[in-house]
Protein backbone atom coordinates (compact mmCIF):
# COMPACT_ATOMS: atom_id res chain seq x y z
CA UNK A 1 0.00 0.00 0.00
CA UNK A 2 0.82 3.61 -0.70
CA UNK A 3 1.59 5.93 2.33
CA UNK A 4 -0.52 9.52 1.95
CA UNK A 5 2.86 11.36 1.15
CA UNK A 6 3.96 8.38 -1.40
CA UNK A 7 0.92 9.32 -3.49
CA UNK A 8 1.37 12.82 -2.91
CA UNK A 9 4.80 12.95 -4.39
CA UNK A 10 3.96 10.93 -7.62
CA UNK A 11 0.53 12.77 -7.94
CA UNK A 12 2.34 16.30 -7.26
CA UNK A 13 4.11 16.26 -10.94
CA UNK A 14 0.47 15.87 -12.68
CA UNK A 15 -1.02 18.76 -10.59
CA UNK A 16 2.09 20.75 -11.51
CA UNK A 17 1.27 19.67 -15.46
CA UNK A 18 -2.59 20.30 -14.95
CA UNK A 19 -2.58 23.86 -13.29
CA UNK A 20 -0.07 25.00 -16.02
CA UNK A 21 -2.13 24.42 -18.35
CA UNK A 22 -5.46 25.72 -16.92
CA UNK A 23 -3.08 29.17 -16.21
CA UNK A 24 -1.82 29.03 -19.93
CA UNK A 25 -5.83 28.40 -21.30
CA UNK A 26 -7.38 30.64 -18.31
CA UNK A 27 -4.64 33.64 -19.24
CA UNK A 28 -4.67 32.83 -22.97
CA UNK A 29 -8.99 32.90 -23.03
CA UNK A 30 -8.90 36.02 -20.81
CA UNK A 31 -6.54 38.28 -23.11
CA UNK A 32 -8.67 36.51 -25.67
CA UNK A 33 -11.74 38.48 -23.96
CA UNK A 34 -10.31 41.58 -23.36
CA UNK A 35 -9.47 41.92 -26.98
CA UNK A 36 -11.21 39.49 -28.56
CA UNK A 37 -9.31 40.99 -31.53
CA UNK A 38 -5.65 40.28 -33.07
CA UNK A 39 -4.55 43.83 -34.92
CA UNK A 40 -5.76 46.23 -32.37
CA UNK A 41 -5.16 50.69 -33.39
CA UNK A 42 -2.26 52.27 -31.83
CA UNK A 43 -2.68 53.34 -28.83
CA UNK A 44 -0.99 56.42 -26.25
CA UNK A 45 0.10 54.91 -22.92
CA UNK A 46 -2.54 54.97 -20.55
CA UNK A 47 -3.04 54.57 -16.33
CA UNK A 48 -5.05 52.33 -14.53
CA UNK A 49 -8.60 53.08 -14.14
CA UNK A 50 -8.21 56.66 -15.93
CA UNK A 51 -7.29 54.83 -19.26
CA UNK A 52 -6.40 57.94 -21.42
CA UNK A 53 -8.94 60.27 -19.64
CA UNK A 54 -5.84 62.36 -18.00
CA UNK A 55 -4.76 62.75 -21.89
CA UNK A 56 -7.70 65.09 -22.87
CA UNK A 57 -8.07 68.93 -22.17
CA UNK A 58 -10.96 70.70 -22.11
CA UNK A 59 -11.06 71.37 -26.01
CA UNK A 60 -11.08 67.75 -27.13
CA UNK A 61 -10.29 68.12 -30.39
CA UNK A 62 -7.13 70.43 -30.02
CA UNK A 63 -5.83 67.74 -27.63
CA UNK A 64 -6.94 64.88 -29.52
CA UNK A 65 -5.68 66.38 -33.12
CA UNK A 66 -1.78 66.70 -31.02
CA UNK A 67 -2.07 62.87 -30.31
CA UNK A 68 -2.93 61.67 -33.68
CA UNK A 69 0.42 63.30 -35.14
CA UNK A 70 2.09 61.13 -32.94
CA UNK A 71 -0.27 57.72 -33.02
CA UNK A 72 -1.71 57.74 -36.41
CA UNK A 73 -5.51 58.51 -37.70
CA UNK A 74 -7.05 55.58 -36.28
CA UNK A 75 -6.01 55.44 -32.17
CA UNK A 76 -7.14 53.38 -29.85
CA UNK A 77 -8.06 55.29 -26.39
CA UNK A 78 -9.69 54.28 -23.35
CA UNK A 79 -12.11 56.54 -21.48
CA UNK A 80 -11.90 54.91 -17.82
CA UNK A 81 -12.26 50.86 -19.60
CA UNK A 82 -14.45 52.24 -22.47
CA UNK A 83 -12.81 51.70 -25.39
CA UNK A 84 -12.98 54.67 -27.73
CA UNK A 85 -11.42 55.01 -31.81
CA UNK A 86 -10.36 57.97 -32.48
CA UNK A 87 -10.49 58.99 -36.56
CA UNK A 88 -8.53 62.19 -38.05
CA UNK A 89 -8.35 61.28 -41.23
CA UNK A 90 -10.67 61.39 -44.14
CA UNK A 91 -10.10 57.89 -45.35
CA UNK A 92 -10.56 56.52 -41.90
CA UNK A 93 -13.97 58.34 -41.57
CA UNK A 94 -15.56 57.24 -44.62
CA UNK A 95 -14.71 53.69 -43.80
CA UNK A 96 -17.26 54.53 -40.66
CA UNK A 97 -19.86 56.66 -42.28
CA UNK A 98 -20.14 55.48 -45.54
CA UNK A 99 -18.40 52.00 -45.99
CA UNK A 100 -19.49 50.73 -42.93
CA UNK A 101 -22.32 53.00 -42.09
CA UNK A 102 -24.96 50.86 -40.90
CA UNK A 103 -22.45 49.00 -38.64
CA UNK A 104 -21.65 52.47 -36.93
CA UNK A 105 -25.53 53.65 -37.13
CA UNK A 106 -25.79 53.91 -33.43
CA UNK A 107 -24.89 56.80 -31.26
CA UNK A 108 -23.00 56.48 -27.69
CA UNK A 109 -25.55 56.81 -24.97
CA UNK A 110 -23.65 59.17 -22.50
CA UNK A 111 -25.50 59.52 -18.97
CA UNK A 112 -25.77 63.44 -19.99
CA UNK A 113 -27.53 62.94 -23.02
CA UNK A 114 -29.94 60.31 -21.47
CA UNK A 115 -31.53 62.85 -19.33
CA UNK A 116 -31.67 65.31 -21.48
CA UNK A 117 -33.26 63.36 -24.71
CA UNK A 118 -35.59 61.46 -22.39
CA UNK A 119 -34.06 58.07 -22.75
CA UNK A 120 -33.21 58.43 -26.28
CA UNK A 121 -36.51 59.08 -27.34
CA UNK A 122 -35.30 62.04 -29.82
CA UNK A 123 -33.75 61.84 -32.73
CA UNK A 124 -30.11 62.62 -32.43
CA UNK A 125 -29.31 60.32 -29.97
CA UNK A 126 -31.92 57.52 -30.37
CA UNK A 127 -30.58 53.74 -31.60
CA UNK A 128 -30.29 52.86 -34.85
CA UNK A 129 -33.88 51.63 -35.55
CA UNK A 130 -37.39 51.75 -36.42
CA UNK A 131 -37.94 54.69 -33.62
CA UNK A 132 -35.63 56.56 -35.05
CA UNK A 133 -36.59 56.27 -38.69
CA UNK A 134 -39.57 57.38 -38.21
CA UNK A 135 -39.05 60.26 -36.08
CA UNK A 136 -35.86 61.39 -38.41
CA UNK A 137 -38.63 61.35 -41.29
CA UNK A 138 -41.25 63.07 -39.98
CA UNK A 139 -38.48 66.10 -39.28
CA UNK A 140 -37.25 66.08 -42.63
CA UNK A 141 -40.83 65.91 -44.28
CA UNK A 142 -42.53 68.06 -42.19
CA UNK A 143 -39.67 70.81 -41.02
CA UNK A 144 -36.43 70.23 -42.92
CA UNK A 145 -37.05 69.37 -46.63
CA UNK A 146 -36.21 71.91 -49.48
CA UNK A 147 -40.00 72.53 -49.95
CA UNK A 148 -40.53 73.40 -46.43
CA UNK A 149 -37.48 75.52 -45.96
CA UNK A 150 -38.77 77.70 -48.94
CA UNK A 151 -41.90 77.91 -46.99
CA UNK A 152 -40.34 80.18 -44.33
CA UNK A 153 -38.45 82.25 -46.96
CA UNK A 154 -40.39 85.22 -45.55
CA UNK A 155 -39.64 84.09 -41.67
CA UNK A 156 -36.14 84.14 -42.75
CA UNK A 157 -36.63 87.26 -44.36
CA UNK A 158 -38.44 89.12 -41.43
CA UNK A 159 -35.81 88.11 -38.95
CA UNK A 160 -33.22 89.46 -41.11
CA UNK A 161 -34.99 93.06 -41.53
CA UNK A 162 -34.92 93.28 -37.99
CA UNK A 163 -31.58 92.24 -37.13
CA UNK A 164 -30.12 95.28 -40.13
CA UNK A 165 -32.69 97.70 -38.68
CA UNK A 166 -31.25 97.04 -35.04
CA UNK A 167 -27.69 97.01 -36.63
CA UNK A 168 -28.51 100.70 -38.05
CA UNK A 169 -30.20 101.74 -35.03
CA UNK A 170 -27.04 101.01 -32.80
CA UNK A 171 -24.43 102.41 -35.66
CA UNK A 172 -25.53 105.95 -34.09
CA UNK A 173 -25.02 105.69 -30.40
CA UNK A 174 -20.96 104.35 -31.83
CA UNK A 175 -20.81 101.69 -29.33
CA UNK A 176 -19.21 98.39 -30.75
CA UNK A 177 -22.09 96.04 -31.42
CA UNK A 178 -22.32 92.59 -29.87
CA UNK A 179 -22.85 90.22 -32.96
CA UNK A 180 -22.88 86.95 -31.02
CA UNK A 181 -25.78 87.81 -29.03
CA UNK A 182 -27.78 89.03 -32.04
CA UNK A 183 -27.23 85.77 -34.18
CA UNK A 184 -28.00 84.09 -31.54
CA UNK A 185 -31.22 85.80 -31.02
CA UNK A 186 -31.75 85.29 -35.22
CA UNK A 187 -31.17 81.50 -35.22
CA UNK A 188 -33.79 81.04 -32.18
CA UNK A 189 -36.14 83.20 -33.75
CA UNK A 190 -35.65 82.08 -37.10
CA UNK A 191 -36.29 78.33 -35.66
CA UNK A 192 -38.98 78.80 -33.20
CA UNK A 193 -41.13 80.30 -35.55
CA UNK A 194 -40.61 77.60 -38.34
CA UNK A 195 -41.50 75.39 -35.30
CA UNK A 196 -44.40 76.81 -33.47
CA UNK A 197 -45.40 80.09 -35.28
CA UNK A 198 -44.05 82.29 -32.60
CA UNK A 199 -40.96 83.59 -31.06
CA UNK A 200 -39.82 81.63 -28.22
CA UNK A 201 -37.45 84.49 -26.83
CA UNK A 202 -40.82 86.96 -27.02
CA UNK A 203 -42.47 84.81 -24.35
CA UNK A 204 -42.11 85.36 -20.41
CA UNK A 205 -39.14 82.83 -20.12
CA UNK A 206 -37.59 83.45 -23.81
CA UNK A 207 -34.34 84.86 -22.08
CA UNK A 208 -33.90 82.40 -20.51
CA UNK A 209 -34.28 79.36 -22.67
CA UNK A 210 -31.51 80.37 -24.53
CA UNK A 211 -29.19 80.80 -21.82
CA UNK A 212 -30.45 77.32 -20.75
CA UNK A 213 -29.77 76.10 -24.61
CA UNK A 214 -26.05 77.42 -23.87
CA UNK A 215 -25.72 75.56 -21.08
CA UNK A 216 -27.23 72.66 -22.15
CA UNK A 217 -24.32 72.34 -25.04
CA UNK A 218 -21.45 72.91 -22.77
CA UNK A 219 -23.10 70.26 -20.50
CA UNK A 220 -23.29 67.70 -22.99
CA UNK A 221 -20.20 68.10 -24.79
CA UNK A 222 -17.95 67.42 -21.03
CA UNK A 223 -15.93 64.53 -20.64
CA UNK A 224 -16.82 63.47 -16.89
CA UNK A 225 -15.03 60.66 -15.31
CA UNK A 226 -18.51 59.42 -13.79
CA UNK A 227 -19.62 58.46 -17.29
CA UNK A 228 -16.60 55.88 -18.03
CA UNK A 229 -15.74 55.15 -14.20
CA UNK A 230 -19.20 54.45 -12.42
CA UNK A 231 -17.87 53.75 -9.59
CA UNK A 232 -16.11 57.29 -9.50
CA UNK A 233 -19.43 59.32 -10.20
CA UNK A 234 -19.23 60.40 -6.56
CA UNK A 235 -16.64 62.77 -8.30
CA UNK A 236 -19.66 64.21 -10.52
CA UNK A 237 -21.62 64.85 -7.16
CA UNK A 238 -19.30 66.47 -5.73
CA UNK A 239 -18.58 69.03 -8.27
CA UNK A 240 -21.76 70.20 -8.82
CA UNK A 241 -21.93 68.90 -12.41
CA UNK A 242 -25.34 66.24 -11.53
CA UNK A 243 -26.95 68.88 -9.79
CA UNK A 244 -26.42 71.42 -12.99
CA UNK A 245 -27.04 68.79 -15.59
CA UNK A 246 -30.36 67.84 -13.34
CA UNK A 247 -31.36 72.14 -12.84
CA UNK A 248 -30.42 72.30 -16.86
CA UNK A 249 -33.05 68.91 -17.45
CA UNK A 250 -35.68 70.49 -15.47
CA UNK A 251 -35.68 73.90 -16.49
CA UNK A 252 -35.50 72.86 -20.05
CA UNK A 253 -38.21 70.39 -19.98
CA UNK A 254 -40.60 72.57 -17.80
CA UNK A 255 -40.34 74.83 -21.06
CA UNK A 256 -40.84 72.80 -23.55
CA UNK A 257 -44.04 71.42 -21.59
CA UNK A 258 -45.47 75.12 -21.65
CA UNK A 259 -44.60 74.91 -25.24
CA UNK A 260 -46.34 72.33 -26.15
CA UNK A 261 -48.94 72.87 -23.56
CA UNK A 262 -51.20 75.18 -25.75
CA UNK A 263 -51.53 72.12 -28.40
CA UNK A 264 -51.99 69.23 -26.79
CA UNK A 265 -54.02 70.31 -23.57
CA UNK A 266 -55.90 73.13 -24.55
CA UNK A 267 -57.59 72.20 -27.43
CA UNK A 268 -55.67 73.61 -29.44
CA UNK A 269 -57.21 76.87 -31.51
CA UNK A 270 -61.04 76.19 -30.18
CA UNK A 271 -60.52 77.07 -26.38
CA UNK A 272 -59.23 81.05 -27.55
CA UNK A 273 -56.38 80.58 -25.32
CA UNK A 274 -53.31 83.31 -25.66
CA UNK A 275 -51.43 80.63 -28.10
CA UNK A 276 -50.67 82.96 -31.14
CA UNK A 277 -49.82 80.72 -34.12
CA UNK A 278 -49.06 82.22 -37.23
CA UNK A 279 -49.88 79.25 -39.90
CA UNK A 280 -52.70 76.79 -39.09
CA UNK A 281 -50.72 73.79 -39.00
CA UNK A 282 -46.94 74.62 -37.89
CA UNK A 283 -44.05 71.93 -37.16
CA UNK A 284 -45.74 71.57 -33.44
CA UNK A 285 -49.08 71.04 -34.93
CA UNK A 286 -47.71 68.09 -36.83
CA UNK A 287 -46.38 66.57 -34.26
CA UNK A 288 -49.16 66.98 -31.88
CA UNK A 289 -51.66 65.27 -34.62
CA UNK A 290 -49.58 62.40 -35.08
CA UNK A 291 -49.36 62.36 -31.16
CA UNK A 292 -53.20 62.03 -31.06
CA UNK A 293 -53.90 60.15 -34.32
CA UNK A 294 -51.51 57.55 -35.01
CA UNK A 295 -51.32 58.92 -38.33
CA UNK A 296 -50.40 56.23 -41.15
CA UNK A 297 -49.60 54.10 -38.35
CA UNK A 298 -46.26 56.54 -36.98
CA UNK A 299 -47.09 56.92 -33.30
CA UNK A 300 -44.62 59.21 -30.56
CA UNK A 301 -45.50 60.35 -27.18
CA UNK A 302 -45.09 63.34 -25.23
CA UNK A 303 -41.58 62.89 -24.63
CA UNK A 304 -40.67 61.99 -28.01
CA UNK A 305 -42.26 65.52 -28.98
CA UNK A 306 -40.01 67.13 -26.29
CA UNK A 307 -36.94 65.60 -27.64
CA UNK A 308 -37.55 66.21 -31.10
CA UNK A 309 -38.64 70.19 -29.85
CA UNK A 310 -35.07 69.92 -27.94
CA UNK A 311 -33.22 68.49 -31.56
CA UNK A 312 -34.31 71.36 -33.27
CA UNK A 313 -34.37 74.22 -31.28
CA UNK A 314 -30.47 73.05 -30.28
CA UNK A 315 -29.90 71.97 -33.70
CA UNK A 316 -31.42 75.33 -35.26
CA UNK A 317 -29.89 77.90 -32.82
CA UNK A 318 -26.42 76.82 -31.08
CA UNK A 319 -24.70 75.76 -34.36
CA UNK A 320 -26.32 78.47 -36.84
CA UNK A 321 -25.53 81.37 -35.00
CA UNK A 322 -21.58 79.23 -33.90
CA UNK A 323 -20.92 79.55 -37.78
CA UNK A 324 -22.59 83.08 -38.35
CA UNK A 325 -19.79 84.11 -35.28
CA UNK A 326 -17.36 82.65 -36.48
CA UNK A 327 -17.92 83.90 -40.11
CA UNK A 328 -17.94 86.99 -39.58
CA UNK A 329 -14.83 86.47 -36.84
CA UNK A 330 -12.63 85.51 -39.81
CA UNK A 331 -13.90 88.47 -41.90
CA UNK A 332 -12.68 90.96 -39.41
CA UNK A 333 -9.25 89.21 -39.71
CA UNK A 334 -9.10 89.35 -42.86
CA UNK A 335 -10.28 92.78 -44.22
CA UNK A 336 -8.72 91.95 -48.13
CA UNK A 337 -11.31 88.99 -48.08
CA UNK A 338 -14.41 90.89 -46.57
CA UNK A 339 -13.77 93.34 -49.31
CA UNK A 340 -13.80 90.74 -52.17
CA UNK A 341 -17.01 89.35 -50.50
CA UNK A 342 -18.90 92.63 -50.39
CA UNK A 343 -17.63 93.37 -53.72
CA UNK A 344 -19.05 90.55 -54.97
CA UNK A 345 -22.54 90.43 -53.16
CA UNK A 346 -22.83 94.34 -54.15
CA UNK A 347 -21.98 93.54 -57.71
CA UNK A 348 -24.43 91.07 -58.17
CA UNK A 349 -27.29 93.19 -56.11
CA UNK A 350 -26.50 95.96 -57.98
CA UNK A 351 -27.40 98.64 -55.26
CA UNK A 352 -31.10 96.74 -55.01
CA UNK A 353 -32.18 96.30 -51.34
CA UNK A 354 -33.87 92.85 -51.44
CA UNK A 355 -31.62 89.55 -51.56
CA UNK A 356 -33.81 86.96 -54.05
CA UNK A 357 -32.65 83.30 -53.63
CA UNK A 358 -31.92 82.98 -57.45
CA UNK A 359 -29.42 85.71 -56.74
CA UNK A 360 -27.66 83.67 -53.73
CA UNK A 361 -26.67 80.91 -56.01
CA UNK A 362 -24.47 83.25 -58.18
CA UNK A 363 -22.20 84.17 -55.07
CA UNK A 364 -20.04 81.89 -55.15
CA UNK A 365 -17.46 83.40 -53.26
CA UNK A 366 -19.77 83.93 -50.30
CA UNK A 367 -20.43 80.14 -50.63
CA UNK A 368 -16.71 79.59 -50.54
CA UNK A 369 -16.26 81.90 -47.30
CA UNK A 370 -18.96 79.91 -45.74
CA UNK A 371 -17.11 76.75 -46.69
CA UNK A 372 -13.77 77.49 -45.39
CA UNK A 373 -15.04 78.45 -42.01
CA UNK A 374 -17.13 75.00 -41.85
CA UNK A 375 -13.32 73.87 -42.21
CA UNK A 376 -11.41 75.83 -39.69
CA UNK A 377 -14.74 75.99 -37.26
CA UNK A 378 -16.90 72.88 -37.75
CA UNK A 379 -19.13 74.26 -35.11
CA UNK A 380 -20.03 70.75 -34.31
CA UNK A 381 -16.02 68.99 -34.29
CA UNK A 382 -17.03 64.96 -32.93
CA UNK A 383 -19.43 62.78 -34.59
CA UNK A 384 -19.86 60.26 -32.51
CA UNK A 385 -21.12 56.62 -32.97
CA UNK A 386 -21.02 53.14 -31.94
CA UNK A 387 -19.89 50.03 -33.47
CA UNK A 388 -22.82 47.64 -33.69
CA UNK A 389 -20.30 44.46 -34.28
CA UNK A 390 -17.17 43.17 -34.48
CA UNK A 391 -15.26 44.94 -37.49
CA UNK A 392 -12.19 45.69 -39.31
CA UNK A 393 -11.17 49.39 -40.51
CA UNK A 394 -8.14 49.75 -42.27
CA UNK A 395 -6.85 46.63 -41.47
CA UNK A 396 -7.46 47.38 -37.74
CA UNK A 397 -9.83 45.39 -35.92
CA UNK A 398 -12.68 47.11 -33.90
CA UNK A 399 -14.85 45.62 -31.32
CA UNK A 400 -18.35 45.56 -30.83
CA UNK A 401 -19.67 47.94 -28.21
CA UNK A 402 -16.60 50.77 -28.89
CA UNK A 403 -17.42 53.94 -29.53
CA UNK A 404 -16.36 55.93 -32.27
CA UNK A 405 -15.33 59.67 -32.09
CA UNK A 406 -14.32 61.35 -35.16
CA UNK A 407 -13.04 64.19 -34.90
CA UNK A 408 -14.19 66.04 -38.22
CA UNK A 409 -12.29 69.35 -36.79
CA UNK A 410 -9.11 68.05 -37.12
CA UNK A 411 -10.13 66.13 -40.72
CA UNK A 412 -10.48 69.73 -41.85
CA UNK A 413 -6.59 70.81 -40.70
CA UNK A 414 -5.06 67.72 -41.75
CA UNK A 415 -2.24 68.36 -44.43
CA UNK A 416 -2.59 65.40 -46.27
CA UNK A 417 -6.30 66.79 -47.37
CA UNK A 418 -5.67 70.54 -47.30
CA UNK A 419 -2.50 72.64 -48.46
CA UNK A 420 -1.73 75.21 -45.66
CA UNK A 421 -4.71 73.82 -43.90
CA UNK A 422 -3.83 76.13 -40.73
CA UNK A 423 -4.52 79.22 -43.33
CA UNK A 424 -8.13 80.95 -43.94
CA UNK A 425 -8.44 80.76 -48.24
CA UNK A 426 -11.94 80.50 -49.31
CA UNK A 427 -10.39 80.66 -52.99
CA UNK A 428 -9.48 76.72 -52.70
CA UNK A 429 -13.24 76.37 -52.76
CA UNK A 430 -13.96 78.69 -55.73
CA UNK A 431 -12.11 75.91 -58.66
CA UNK A 432 -13.15 73.21 -56.38
CA UNK A 433 -16.49 70.53 -56.49
CA UNK A 434 -15.74 69.69 -52.14
CA UNK A 435 -18.48 70.12 -50.61
CA UNK A 436 -19.86 70.02 -47.10
CA UNK A 437 -22.58 67.51 -47.75
CA UNK A 438 -21.50 64.27 -46.86
CA UNK A 439 -19.76 62.88 -49.51
CA UNK A 440 -16.53 64.49 -49.38
CA UNK A 441 -14.77 62.97 -46.30
CA UNK A 442 -12.20 65.48 -45.73
CA UNK A 443 -15.00 68.33 -45.33
CA UNK A 444 -17.61 66.75 -42.67
CA UNK A 445 -19.11 69.80 -40.63
CA UNK A 446 -22.65 68.02 -40.99
CA UNK A 447 -21.55 64.56 -40.45
CA UNK A 448 -22.28 61.58 -43.37
CA UNK A 449 -24.42 58.71 -43.68
CA UNK A 450 -27.49 57.47 -41.99
CA UNK A 451 -27.25 59.65 -38.67
CA UNK A 452 -25.76 63.04 -40.75
CA UNK A 453 -27.48 66.20 -40.41
CA UNK A 454 -30.99 66.73 -41.73
CA UNK A 455 -30.86 70.29 -41.17
CA UNK A 456 -28.15 71.84 -43.67
CA UNK A 457 -30.77 73.04 -45.93
CA UNK A 458 -32.27 74.99 -43.17
CA UNK A 459 -29.32 76.37 -41.52
CA UNK A 460 -27.48 77.03 -45.38
CA UNK A 461 -30.70 78.97 -46.10
CA UNK A 462 -30.38 81.41 -43.20
CA UNK A 463 -26.89 81.88 -42.87
CA UNK A 464 -26.26 82.95 -46.66
CA UNK A 465 -29.74 84.98 -46.83
CA UNK A 466 -27.34 86.61 -43.46
CA UNK A 467 -24.55 86.70 -43.99
CA UNK A 468 -25.55 88.46 -47.72
CA UNK A 469 -27.50 91.43 -46.33
CA UNK A 470 -24.62 91.80 -43.35
CA UNK A 471 -22.17 92.59 -45.97
CA UNK A 472 -24.20 94.24 -49.02
CA UNK A 473 -25.45 97.23 -46.33
CA UNK A 474 -22.61 97.58 -43.57
CA UNK A 475 -19.09 98.25 -43.58
CA UNK A 476 -17.26 96.06 -40.96
CA UNK A 477 -14.40 96.74 -38.19
CA UNK A 478 -12.97 95.65 -35.36
CA UNK A 479 -13.76 97.74 -32.14
CA UNK A 480 -10.83 100.33 -30.70
CA UNK A 481 -8.60 100.28 -33.58
CA UNK A 482 -8.09 96.20 -32.81
CA UNK A 483 -6.18 94.41 -35.54
CA UNK A 484 -7.53 91.27 -36.96
CA UNK A 485 -4.30 89.81 -36.77
CA UNK A 486 -4.60 90.54 -33.06
CA UNK A 487 -7.67 89.08 -32.57
CA UNK A 488 -7.97 86.14 -29.41
CA UNK A 489 -9.06 83.39 -31.23
CA UNK A 490 -9.61 81.02 -27.77
CA UNK A 491 -12.96 78.83 -28.15
CA UNK A 492 -15.07 78.08 -25.18
CA UNK A 493 -15.62 73.96 -25.18
CA UNK A 494 -19.19 72.25 -25.48
CA UNK A 495 -20.56 69.97 -27.86
CA UNK A 496 -20.66 72.91 -29.87
CA UNK A 497 -17.30 75.31 -29.76
CA UNK A 498 -17.74 78.66 -30.38
CA UNK A 499 -15.42 82.11 -29.38
CA UNK A 500 -14.69 82.07 -26.06
CA UNK A 501 -15.59 85.74 -25.84
CA UNK A 502 -18.70 87.37 -27.93
CA UNK A 503 -17.40 88.87 -31.06
CA UNK A 504 -17.90 92.68 -31.15
CA UNK A 505 -17.97 94.94 -33.80
CA UNK A 506 -18.18 98.69 -35.27
CA UNK A 507 -20.78 98.88 -38.34
CA UNK A 508 -21.06 101.84 -40.56
CA UNK A 509 -24.17 102.22 -43.16
CA UNK A 510 -22.54 101.54 -47.09
CA UNK A 511 -23.58 104.20 -49.19
CA UNK A 512 -25.44 102.85 -52.02
C1 LIG B 1 -24.62 75.17 -39.06
C2 LIG B 1 -25.63 74.43 -38.65
C3 LIG B 1 -25.56 72.98 -38.25
C4 LIG B 1 -24.48 72.17 -38.04
C5 LIG B 1 -22.99 72.52 -38.18
C6 LIG B 1 -24.98 70.86 -37.67
C7 LIG B 1 -24.18 69.76 -37.40
C8 LIG B 1 -24.68 68.51 -37.10
C9 LIG B 1 -23.86 67.35 -36.86
C10 LIG B 1 -22.32 67.33 -36.90
C11 LIG B 1 -24.67 66.31 -36.59
C12 LIG B 1 -24.24 64.86 -36.29
C13 LIG B 1 -24.03 64.18 -37.63
C14 LIG B 1 -23.34 62.85 -37.56
O1 LIG B 1 -23.13 62.32 -36.45
O2 LIG B 1 -23.01 62.31 -38.64
C15 LIG B 1 -26.03 66.79 -36.64
C16 LIG B 1 -27.15 66.01 -36.41
C17 LIG B 1 -28.42 66.52 -36.37
N1 LIG B 1 -28.81 67.81 -36.68
FE1 LIG B 1 -27.59 69.32 -37.27
N2 LIG B 1 -26.35 70.90 -37.65
C18 LIG B 1 -26.75 72.16 -38.01
C19 LIG B 1 -28.05 72.61 -38.14
C20 LIG B 1 -29.15 71.89 -37.85
C21 LIG B 1 -30.51 72.39 -37.93
C22 LIG B 1 -30.88 73.80 -38.42
C23 LIG B 1 -31.33 71.38 -37.52
C24 LIG B 1 -32.83 71.37 -37.40
C25 LIG B 1 -33.58 72.45 -37.32
C26 LIG B 1 -30.49 70.25 -37.18
C27 LIG B 1 -30.95 69.02 -36.72
C28 LIG B 1 -30.16 67.91 -36.51
C29 LIG B 1 -30.69 66.60 -36.09
C30 LIG B 1 -32.15 66.27 -35.80
C31 LIG B 1 -29.59 65.73 -36.02
C32 LIG B 1 -29.60 64.26 -35.62
C33 LIG B 1 -29.62 63.35 -36.85
C34 LIG B 1 -29.58 61.86 -36.51
O3 LIG B 1 -29.07 61.46 -35.47
O4 LIG B 1 -30.08 61.08 -37.32
N3 LIG B 1 -29.19 70.58 -37.40
N4 LIG B 1 -26.01 68.13 -36.95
Amino acid sequence: MFSFHQEIDEFLPFLFFFITLFVLWFLTKSRYRHTGIKNLPPSPPKLPILGNLHQLSALTHRSLQSLAKKYGPLMLFHFGNKPTLIISSANAAKEVMKTRDLIFADKPETRVARRFFYDGKDVSVAPYGEHWRQLKSICVLQLLSNKRVQSFHSVREEETALLMEKVSSLISISSPLNLSDMFVLLANDVVCRSVLGRKCSEEGNGKQFLNLLREFSELLGNVTVGEFIPWLSWIDKFSGFKARVERVANELDEFLEEVIHGCLDAGQDQSGKAVQNESAENFLDILTEIYKENINGVSIDRESIKGILLDVFAGGTDTTSTLLEWIMVELLRHPMIMKKLQNEVRGILNGKQGIAYNELEKMHFLKAVIKETLRCHPPVPFLARIARQDVEIMGYDVEAGTMILTNSWAIGRDPASWEEPEKFQPQRFLNSSIDFRGLDFQLIPFGAGRRGCPGIGFAMATIEFTLANLVQKFDWKLPNGEKGEDLDMTEYPGVTVRRKKPILAVATQHCF
